[in-house]
């Protein structure tokens, strides 16, 4: 079985109470936090930055996952990564010089992603699979949580486990967008082994229940 991680989004978080969320949530099982950082220019909300990562950071020892729905990205990517990210994504729409804003996440100690929308090609990764360590495939158009899970995104999803095969590299392969226990192990037999859930979790009142219940689908998968 691959490794699967669980990367509960904040999105759907009691922000009033983010620091014992964000602790209840690993608690409970989470192998990432997933923050959603929104910028009402590239998509039509506005969300999160710097300083509540920096809040957060203390409280938790799992990875950080910071997922940029920003435009452009490469200013605010030294700003997260001094705030404590281990992880930092973006559309490759948000950044005109994508080698460049990869390597500039890179360059500040994180990993570094390219995040697809359902209507962006995969053709993005040609020439820059070997500064890739995550790829994120959304199964929603992005700037919301609560949205149901665009079946199209299992197509695409094969279509990057292929290109990660072929790479011969570790790139991990994260899905984000509608992922509930009821279709989480269609996402892994698709090839994900990331799984983002806002809603899903932080929806419900026994988050340990929810995770333990998407594992025991993953372990079928
Ligand atoms: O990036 C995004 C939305 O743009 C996501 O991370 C959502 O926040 C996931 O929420 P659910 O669809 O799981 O509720
Ligand atoms: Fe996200």
């Amino acid at each position: 079985m691959p490794t699967y991680r669980i990367a509960p989004s904040i999105l759907s978080a009691d922000f009033a109470r983010l620091g014992e969320e964000v602790r209840n949530v690993v608690r409970d099982g989470a192998d990432m936090i997933h923050f959603d950082v929104m910028d009402n220019h590239y998509v039509p909300n506005l969300t999160i930055g710097p300083l509540v990562c920096e809040a957060i950071r203390p409280h938790v020892q799992v990875p950080i996952d910071v997922h940029l729905m920003v435009k452009p990205v490469d200013r605010i990517i030294p700003d997260f990564a001094k705030a404590g990210a281990n992880i930092i994504t973006f559309h490759p729409e948000g950044s005109e010089h994508i080698d460049r804003s990869l390597q500039l996440i890179r360059d500040h100690g994180c990993k570094a992603g390219l995040v697809f929308n359902p209507a962006t090609s995969l053709d993005y990764l040609d020439y820059v699979m070997d500064k890739i360590d995550i790829i994120l495939i959304m199964s929603v158009n992005p700037g919301f949580g609560g949205q149901s899970f665009i079946p199209e995104a299992l197509k695409k999803i094969a279509e990057a486990r292929r290109r990660i095969d072929e790479s011969g590299r570790d790139i991990m392969l994260e899905v984000d967008g509608g992922i509930k226990i009821e279709n989480i192990a269609a996402a892994a037999k698709a090839g994900a082994d990331t799984f983002v859930a806002g809603s899903a979790i932080f929806g419900k009142p026994d988050y340990k229940a929810v995770i333990d219940d998407m594992r025991a689908q993953l372990a079928k998968a």
